[in-house]
């Protein structure tokens, strides 16, 4: 039992100081052998999108004929079989739109076009003539049934609100009738289904489907909205499964929802409504609509689809979904909006980059595995519910770099846009110099940064000694390599012999005729880059010298070049003196070359 307060009790009370007492527990539903909970998603609700209406009239500039259509072609080719398209009797837009639909026959037939209309005769005569001509449309009757809106908007009782919905529906039938050429569907909305006691939504919805007179091949669609958001999705479940289990007619109705997001959990309360019962789910793209909108159809139907249910649906693009829709709603779509927010396939944290790094990685062995693309093996990166592809991103955002962000995001980038396959002790190295540069800044690295700052790291190191020719010699009896090089000496050509294991080994001995003696190979690794020019080497080496060790990288169109370019890098890297990392660094820019 929750305890209430009275307000004073309660303004003296309250750690909070807020006004609580001002707000009343949303009785639970008496459903003890409830059936939902035991239920799983697997199929997908038939859809309709209400964009063009219940969006439409949440918007500060409502559509123009243009956008309505803009959005219209685009909810049909994503594959939307029904689509409410506006409240006609409201404005001339509305009703002009309808038109257009109708007379330049912009319907394709598999799609029923839905129009709303308010329980009041001239209101619903002129709806359905808004409908001259139709193929195929539903005829959507609405008016609140709430105990607060029966009190304070219409000043009616119970009974008299039954005759309202009764009343109207009776003309319906008549002008629905009168249009014998069109199949027309009626749907009918107890709105605020929520704030109504479930007695009366189940005795009003009875009442209006016997006068409808539906049957199990001409279904009428009960649709029951949480027009406001009021309870935990359970209870609205709870609602839900109620009145499917009790409506007398059951058989001959569609059992349809229209959840809004008051309390942010529209998503959570239409996938228990379906568990409870419900066939039918009414939102819009992105959640538009009143308030805090009305449940995002994007969002249910890739958390279908990455449950490997077929939604129907097709968010292959939903970049360009994103864009058409923001157009038309001259709104913006949030970038953590589910699925389609810029920021949502993206890890900046080190931990969820290492993870991800680590799935892309096992994935392509997999793939490698059965001989198949990435793409077609089963998806399994952590932190990343969805393959950005399948939505039409790429990967490019995947991963960010920022000061959160550890050895595996610049690794991960250096070796998705440059093919670099850094071996982990130079990631670990490299990801200290990163972090050096995103603590200072504050800012996050683009991938272009991080190329510039491993660049100057590593491929211009390039002092005090530098690279000017070798020869190398084939392999000896010993299976050693000898070399033969040239290399200018902080500024002074030397001529160098060496001989030893691999050409990193030869070169190390032929620094030590030079007199730089001490150095060591701890690491040696060597891969092609698998660019679209494919003909380059990249090689990295770790030296020791006097208990400190650090890494050289060469690239190069010959191999031998990228390891001896790596040897002197290493080298450089450890002397004392002008060698690149040591001269201060030039700032950084970013793309725009505006200094960082
Ligand atoms: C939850 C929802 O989304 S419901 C859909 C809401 N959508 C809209 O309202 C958008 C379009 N609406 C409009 O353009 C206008 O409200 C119109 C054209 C329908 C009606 O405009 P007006 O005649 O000026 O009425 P107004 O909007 O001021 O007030 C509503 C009146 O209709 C009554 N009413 C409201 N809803 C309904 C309904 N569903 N059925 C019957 N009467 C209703 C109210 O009680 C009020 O009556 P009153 O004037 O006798 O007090
Ligand atoms: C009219 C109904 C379907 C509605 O828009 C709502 O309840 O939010």
């Amino acid at each position: 039992m929750a305890v209430r307060h009275t307000p004073s009790d309660q303004l003296r009370q309250l750690p909070s100081g807020m006004p609580t007492w001002r707000y009343d527990l949303y009785p639970p539903v008496v459903l003890p052998d409830r059936a939902w909970p035991g239920r799983t998603l697997d199929r997908a609700p038939m859809w309709c999108a209400v964009d063009l209406r219940d969006g439409n009239q949440a918007l500060p500039v409502p559509m123009d004929l243009d956008r309505k259509r803009q959005l219209f072609d685009l909810q049909v080719g994503m594959g939307f079989k029904e689509i409410e398209v506006g409240f006609p009797a409201a404005s001339k837009t509305d009703f002009d739109f309808v038109r257009l639909l109708i007379e330049e026959d912009l319907v394709p037939d598999d799609v029923a076009i839905q129009v709303i209309m308010p329980a009041r005769e001239e209101l619903i005569r002129r709806t359905y003539e808004s409908l001259r001509g139709v193929r195929r449309a539903v005829v959507h009757l609405y008016h609140s049934t709430s105990c607060l809106q029966r009190e304070v908007v219409f000043g009616m009782t119970r009974d008299q609100v039954r005759d309202l919905a009764v009343r109207s529906t009776e003309l319906a039938v008549k002008l629905a009738l009168d249009m014998s050429d069109s199949c027309i569907q009626y749907e009918y909305t107890p709105e605020s289904f929520t704030g109504t006691e479930l007695d009366f939504a189940l005795e009003i919805s009875n009442a209006v489907a016997s006068v409808w007179g539906p049957g199990p091949d001409a279904k009428m669609i009960l649709n029951l909205p949480a027009t406001v958001e009021m309870s935990t999705p359970n209870v609205y479940a709870d609602q839900i499964e109620f009145l499917h289990r009790n409506l007398e007619r059951r058989k001959d109705l569609v059992l349809s929802i229209h959840p809004h997001n008051d309390r942010g959990t529209a998503v959570a309360a239409a996938e228990l409504a379906c568990l409870a019962g419900a066939e039918r789910i009414e939102g819009c793209l992105f959640g538009n609509g009143e308030r805090t909108g009305n449940v995002d159809l994007v969002t249910l139907g890739l958390n279908l689809f990455t449950q490997g249910v077929d939604a129907m649906i097709d968010f292959s693009d939903l970049g360009s979904v994103a864009a058409t829709v923001e157009h038309c709603n001259r709104l913006p779509v949030h970038p953590r909006h589910p699925y389609a927010g810029e920021l949502v396939h993206t890890a900046f944290s080190g931990s969820h980059q290492d993870a991800v790094k680590k799935g892309f990685e096992s994935m392509e062995r997999q793939a490698a595995v059965a001989g198949k693309p990435v793409s077609e093996v089963p998806w399994a990166v952590p932190y990343l519910p969805i393959d950005p592809r399948d939505i039409g991103r790429d990967y490019e955002a995947v991963i960010r770099v920022n000061s959160q962000s550890g050895k595996a995001g610049a690794a991960y980038l250096l070796r998705s846009e440059y093919h670099l396959d850094l071996p982990r002790p130079l990631q670990i190295e490299f990801a200290g110099t990163i972090q050096q540069h995103t603590d200072a800044t504050g800012e996050e690295l683009s991938v272009q940064q991080i190329w510039t700052v491993f660049e100057r790291e590593y491929l211009r190191a390039d002092a005090p000694i530098e690279l000017l020719d070798h020869r190398i010699g084939t392999a000896d009896g010993d299976g050693s390599t000898s070399l033969e090089c040239t290399v200018s000496l902080s500024g002074e050509p030397r001529s160098l012999r060496g001989r030893g294991e691999g050409t990193p080994g030869a070169l190390l001995d032929g620094l030590v005729h030079a007199g730089l003696t001490g150095y060591e190979l701890r690491h040696f690794a060597q891969h092609a880059l698998t660019s679209v020019d494919g003909s380059r080497f990249a090689a990295y080496v770790q030296v020791a010298h006097q208990g400190r060790t650090t890494w050289g990288v060469g690239i190069d169109t010959d191999p031998d070049t990228a390891a001896l370019r790596a040897v002197v890098g290493g080298v450089n890297r450890l002397r004392p003196g002008p060698a690149a990392r040591q001269v201060a660094a030039p700032a950084l820019q970013d793309a725009s070359g505006a200094a960082l």
